[in-house]
């Protein structure tokens, strides 16, 4: 099951519904606090605590989980920055008997620093003195947690409201937040930890992508049954060539290159082509064209003349023109943000918003990639990508993406399934593939995950 993404409005009502069904307020914030508690035991039984809370629900869920950790026997200190403004807050602080510090300059560092200043509620960049304490406290400490988002980011957009320091690990509870798998933020949440807080089962069309499920090979299948993928080779073929090679080690049972000069490097098993009917042929499980199309637009015209499930990749992107020109047909499109704005222009919003916003326009499945990838559906599903290495930003690391996506989607896979599988066999591949990866060793690391 992948874990569902809530943006912050959306996190309150499903509280909300959780009170109006019976459960008070404050057993859901009991619930958060001892589990942030299970969470520092588990990553660091017996590192000396120091606790800063906020005036809100997130400066109550530390008081609960300090409750817990004094009652466990480690060493618990907190620290605060004023009285609690929330009825929740002011309960769990009634629980809590032991010391309450101002933070100030005075605040001595401890081994293990949880941040509860502000989650969900941050409306504002935090003040000047605050942020220094939070980042010189950060500094002193071995191990640092976040209790439900680090204390500066803004819940739905990953925008860093004030500068944050980096944690180890951030647990938040009932969901994931956009902010969670959002630049610039999620490069600073560590291991992000879902607690369960009695919520129910958490219904949403946004969920982090996880480890796919892969169609198995049918034992009596043949090669076109495993998916053919067809690939339109432009000016610049190396690029396609990469494309062609990771759609075949993701698994697609044929793949063939149309191509009006030999592409040296190709492996023996993808064949190339000239004949212009191999297009029409009816087996094509999914067509991809841009990587290395260069200024040729005719190639995209000539893909939209088919009927084939289409990958539309780099410079076939910008040869779009209007995303509604992609209406009616099945697509799938993987823009990195420039290439996304050459064709959606600006559009207002977080990176999640803008790419609902183009996959509606274009009625095309959006894989907008980056740092942190989105995969966009006209429905309204969102897949977010998990962490995967920096080193993925290499040349044609994109264009082995879009092979992958195409041997997926001729596998007989649903176009978002297809898109959100790709981009976590892909970023998986980055990890197996070590520091300093080629593209072509991303290919390499293909075979074994798909
Ligand atoms: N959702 C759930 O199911 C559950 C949620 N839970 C927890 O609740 C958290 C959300 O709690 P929350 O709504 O009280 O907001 P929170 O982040 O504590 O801060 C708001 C307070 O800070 C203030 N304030 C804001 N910005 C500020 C700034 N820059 N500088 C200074 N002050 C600032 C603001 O007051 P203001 O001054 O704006 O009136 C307000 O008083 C959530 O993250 C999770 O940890 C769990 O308990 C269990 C169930
Ligand atoms: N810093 C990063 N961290 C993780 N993944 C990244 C990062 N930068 C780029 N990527 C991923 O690498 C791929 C780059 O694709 P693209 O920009 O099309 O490059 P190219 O045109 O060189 O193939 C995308 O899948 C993108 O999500
Ligand atoms: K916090």
């Amino acid at each position: 099951m992948t874990r569902p993404i809530l943006p912050a409005a959306a996190t309150v009502e499903a509280e909300q519904a959780a009170i109006a069904g019976g459960t008070p307020e404050t057993d859901l914030m009991e619930n958060a606090g001892a589990a942030l508690a299970r969470a520092i035991r588990l990553m660091s039984p017996w590192r000396p605590v120091l606790f800063l809370a906020g005036p809100g629900n997130n400066g109550g869920d530390a008081f609960v989980a300090a409750r817990h950790l004094l009652e466990q026997g480690m060493q618990v200190r907190i620290a605060v920055t004023g009285a609690p403004k929330r009825d929740a807050a002011r309960w769990a602080k009634g629980g809590w008997h032991g010391e309450v510090e101002l933070i100030s300059e005075e605040t001595e560092p401890a081994p293990l620093l949880v941040d509860a200043l502000f989650g969900t509620g941050l409306g504002r960049p935090l003040g000047e003195e605050l942020q220094a304490h939070l980042m010189r406290l950060a500094e002193g400490a071995a191990m640092t947690i976040a209790c439900d988002l680090p204390s500066g980011v803004d819940a739905d957009s990953g925008e860093m409201l004030s500068p944050i320091p980096r944690y180890d690990a951030t647990v938040t509870f009932g969901a994931l937040k956009p902010a969670h798998r959002l630049a610039p933020a999620m490069q600073h949440m560590g291991d992000v930890i879902l607690a369960d807080i009695g919520l129910g089962e958490v219904e949403s069309d946004w969920r982090e992508i996880g480890k796919p499920e892969l169609p198995a090979p049918d034992p009596v299948g043949h090669k076109y049954g495993r998916g053919l993928v067809h690939c339109l080779a432009g000016s610049m073929p190396g690029a396609i060539a990469l494309s062609a090679h990771a759609a075949a080690r993701a698994g697609a049972g044929y793949v063939r290159v149309s191509t009006s000069r030999m592409i040296d490097g190709l492996p023996s098993a993808i064949v190339q082509t000239d004949s212009a009917d191999a297009l029409d042929d009816e087996r094509i499980g999914c067509l991809l064209v841009g990587p290395g199309m260069g200024d040729v637009p005719p190639l995209l015209t000539l893909a939209l003349t088919k009927t084939h499930p289409l990958v539309i990749d780099a410079d076939a992107i910008k040869a779009v023109g209007e995303p509604d020109r992609l209406v009616g047909h099945d697509v799938i499109l993987t823009p990195h943000e420039g290439e996304f704005e050459a064709l959606f222009g600006e559009i207002e919003g977080t990176k999640a918003d803008r790419a609902l916003i183009a996959a509606q326009r274009s009625q095309s499945i959006i894989v907008l990639k980056g740092p942190d990838t989105l995969v966009a559906a006209p429905d309204g599903r969102l897949g977010f990508a998990p962490p995967a290495p920096a080193g993925l930003a290499t040349a044609g690391s994109g264009d082995v993406l879009a092979g992958i996506i195409a041997a997926f989607r001729a596998r007989g896979m649903e176009p978002f399934e297809a898109a959100c599988a790709a981009v976590w066999v892909h970023g998986r591949a980055a990890e197996v593939a070590g520091p300093n990866f080629i593209a072509d060793d991303l290919v390499a690391a293909l075979g074994p995950l798909s």
